[in-house]
């Protein structure tokens, strides 16, 4: 097998405003594997502190495995040495799970999962997955501006929205949420904290609006499991699950909770955790860090693999202002198409951006 590396930068259009701060640009690495009988794998790590390592940490160790692979090293061993770089890993397991299907001449999905597991599968025309709901992505900003973005995003045929919220006022976000929900009341919405509030800030909010509201993201600090365990009303875990083992995530007791393959180590191991986020009654929802078109689409394939996914945050194509390659899983009406070619689709990516 032999490896290689290269570097991308990707301003957003519109960058996005959050409690957090603002997202203007993601830097990132495209990894691709070929192995010895020409089957190409392609992989991407667009690193995001607060979800997975800092850039600079990431290219270096991608480097270091991608000479390990030129000299002979089993990749699937070094996914080991990744654990604690998940961007980097994701591209490592991306690459490899890519690299397989395609040789296998099936989608990605197909190959993730536990129907994944079997081969006979592959044919079965029943498990072929068209398109998977996902939500828009309302960043903070004003009342008039909140409403005037999601009633953009309902006549774009999005039933489900997920508002920016604690950048704010917690009096003006409440204000933010009954004014999107006044206007439109068949909109499933949600609110998105990024870790802002306090323990009573987070329960003041869910007593005003959370009746509202399908949950709230990350309303509390990423390790206050036990304030998130006490919080009455809709909650769904995000930047936990990127510093909490998953079992323990759990004990705050969640109705739902937010997997980016690029903060959990890559599209298996997203799976992964989906199921068994079931397996305790837990909604799995699928996002992006807001990544490349490479990443963007496994993450497509990640929900596709998942029965019954709920609107998962994989509308983030439009905030960038250019992207490694054409959409092949774009959104239309709500809902993103799965690509039907072989592995991810998006091994071209790799001779096609500048
Ligand atoms: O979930 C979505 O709608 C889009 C993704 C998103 O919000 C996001 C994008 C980049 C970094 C963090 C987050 C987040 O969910 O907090
Ligand atoms: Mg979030």
């Amino acid at each position: 097998m032999i490896g290689a590396v290269r570097p991308f930068s990707l301003p957003l259009a519109d960058p996005l405003d959050t409690a957090r701060g603002t997202i203007e640009r993601r830097d990132g690495l495209l990894v691709r594997l070929e192995a010895d009988d020409g089957a190409v794998g392609v992989g991407e790590a667009t690193p995001l502190p607060g979800w997975t390592e800092h850039y600079d940490e990431c290219e270096s160790v991608l480097a270091d495995a991608v000479e390990a692979v030129d000299g002979g090293a089993d990749p699937d061993d070094l996914l080991g040495d990744l654990d604690s770089t998940p961007a980097a890993r994701h591209a490592f397991d991306l690459a490899l799970a890519d690299l397989r299907a395609s040789r296998e001449g099936v989608p990605l999905y197909r190959r993730l999962g536990e129907s994944g597991d079997d081969p006979d599968s592959a044919g079965d025309e029943s498990a072929r997955v068209e398109s998977v709901p996902v939500n828009a992505t309302v960043g903070d900003a004003p009342v008039a501006e909140t409403v005037a973005e999601a009633e953009r995003a309902a006549k774009a045929g999005f039933e489900c929205l997920k508002v920016k919220v604690g950048a704010r006022q917690l009096s003006a976000d409440v204000e933010r949420i009954e004014a999107v929900a006044d206007a439109l009341p068949e909109t499933e919405l949600r609110a998105d904290a990024n870790a802002a509030w306090t323990r009573q800030q987070a329960q003041q909010f869910l007593d005003a609006v959370g009746d509202r509201l399908s949950y709230v993201e990350q309303p509390l600090a990423p390790t206050d499991i036990a304030g998130l365990a006490a919080l009455s009303g809709p909650v769904a875990l995000d930047e936990t699950l990127a510093e909490v083992e998953f079992g323990d995530a759990l004990d705050a007791d969640p109705d739902a909770v937010i997997l980016k393959p690029m903060a959990l180590g890559g599209p298996r191991a997203a799976v992964g955790v989906a199921e068994r986020a079931r397996e305790a009654g837990v909604e799995p929802v699928v996002t992006t860090t807001i990544d490349g078109a490479v990443a963007r689409t496994a993450a497509v394939h990640v929900a596709a693999a998942i029965p019954d996914v709920p609107a998962c945050g994989l509308a983030t194509r439009k905030l960038l202002e250019s992207d490694l390659g054409p959409d092949i899983a774009p959104v239309a009406d709500g809902r993103a198409v799965v690509p039907q070619g072989e592995g991810n689709g998006t091994a071209d990516t790799w001779g096609h951006h500048d």
